[in-house]
C-alpha cells in the first residue's frame, strides 16, 4: 500500500516526498527497489519463454570451441580459467582516439556465421510477418536470434574486464550487469536486390551517443568502401564538436571499445556491405538512481554542473 500511495502521489503532486520523514522515504526506496528486482526477474523469465517457444532455428545456438571464437592474438591473453590477462593488454590495444580502443577480437569465420544467422533470422521474421504473426519484421537482436550467449560471453570476458582496466573513472566501482546486442547493416543508397538477406537499413549513421555506458563494436564484414567510424568528444565534455579520430577495421573480427557518451558517427558506405555487432552495456542495479533520468549517463557526481541533457541537448 505504501508503494501504491507513493507512486500515485509522485505522479500527482509536486515535491510530494518533502512532506515525508527521511526514514519513510528510505523505506519506500527499498520497497521500490525490491519491486524493481521482481520486474527484472519476471521480465527475464518471460523473455526466456518467448525465446524457447520461438521456432527460429539458429545454426549457431551454442558456443563453439575457444579457438573458433577468439582471434589468436586475443586468445593468447586469455588464461586457463577464461580470464583476461590485463597485464598484457598493451600487446593488442591501439588507441584510435582519446579513450577509444581497438583490438582484434573474434575469428573472421565466426563473424561470417553471425552474418549468416542474421540472414536466416531476416528470412524467418519476414515469413512470420507474411503469416500475420507480427506487424513488422523484427530487428536483428541477438537475444531473439538465440545468440544471447554471445552477449553474455562478450560482457563477461571482454567488456567487463576491459572496462575495469580502461574506464575505471567512468564506472566508479559499479558492475556492468546489463547488455543488449544487435546487428547493424549498411549499404550504399541503392544496394540493388536485397533478396532474403538481412537488409541493411541505412548507408550512414549521424553523430550520436549510445544508450549504454560502455559500447563494444565488432566488425563482421570489412569489404566495403567508405563507412568509417568517426569519433568526436564525449557529451558534456565541451569537446562534442571536435573530431578526435576515426576507425576502419582492417579485417572482420576487429573491435572498438568506447564509452556510450562518446559521440560517434558512421560516414556513408559507398560500396559493398558493412555489418557490425554492437553490444551496449550498462550498470542497471547500482547507480541508476544516482544518474540523470533523461540520459542515464551523466551527472554521476552530485556536485557537478547542470545536466547536459538540458535544453541545449534536447
Ligand atoms: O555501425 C557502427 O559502427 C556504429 C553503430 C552505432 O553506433 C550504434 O548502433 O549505436
Ligand atoms: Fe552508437
Amino acid at each position: 500500500a505504501m508503494v501504491m500511495h507513493a507512486t500515485f502521489g509522485l505522479d500527482h503532486y509536486p515535491n510530494y516526498l518533502q512532506r515525508w520523514q527521511m526514514s519513510d522515504i528510505e523505506e519506500l526506496e527499498m520497497k521500490l527497489r525490491a519491486q524493481l528486482d521482481k520486474v527484472v526477474e519476471e521480465k527475464e523469465k518471460l523473455r526466456q519463454k518467448l525465446l524457447s517457444s520461438s521456432s527460429f532455428l539458429c545454426r549457431l545456438a551454442t558456443a563453439p570451441a575457444p579457438q573458433d571464437i577468439w582471434d589468436k592474438r586475443f586468445l593468447e591473453l586469455i588464461d586457463g580459467d577464461g580470464k583476461l590477462r590485463l597485464g598484457k593488454l598493451n600487446k593488442i590495444l591501439s588507441e584510435e582516439a582519446d579513450g577509444v580502443y581497438s583490438f582484434p577480437l573474434l575469428q573472421p569465420s565466426l563473424c561470417q556465421q553471425i552474418v549468416s544467422c542474421a540472414n536466416d533470422f531476416a528470412a524467418f521474421t519476414r515469413q512470420e510477418k507474411l503469416e500475420g504473426k507480427f506487424d513488422s519484421e523484427r530487428p536483428a537482436v541477438l537475444d531473439m536470434m538465440k545468440l544471447g550467449w554471445i552477449n553474455d560471453m562478450l560482457l563477461r570476458q571482454v567488456v567487463s574486464p576491459l572496462a575495469e582496466a580502461l574506464f575505471e573513472d567512468e564506472l566508479e566501482g559499479e558492475t556492468l550487469d546489463w547488455r543488449h546486442g544487435y546487428i547493424v547493416g549498411y549499404a550504399p543508397k541503392d544496394p540493388g536486390q536485397a533478396g532474403t538477406e538481412f537488409r541493411p537499413r541505412r548507408n550512414h549513421l549521424v553523430s550520436h551517443t549510445d544508450d549504454s555506458e560502455i559500447t563494444l563494436n565488432v566488425c563482421l564484414q570489412s569489404d566495403y568502401q567508405g563507412g568509417e567510424l568517426v569519433f568526436h568528444g564525449r557529451r558534456g565534455s565541451g569537446e562534442e564538436l571536435k573530431t578526435l579520430g576515426s576507425f576502419k577495421a582492417p579485417a572482420p573480427g576487429w573491435a572498438v571499445l568506447h564509452v556510450g557518451r562518446q559521440l560517434h558517427e558512421v560516414l556513408p558506405v559507398t560500396g559493398g556491405k558493412r555489418y557490425g555487432l554492437i553490444l551496449w552495456t550498462r550498470s542497471m542495479r547500482g547507480m541508476r538512481s544516482g544518474v540523470c533520468p533523461c540520459c542515464w549517463l551523466n551527472r554521476r557526481h552530485p556536485t557537478s554542473a547542470a545536466c547536459v541533457c538540458g535544453p541545449q541537448w534536447n
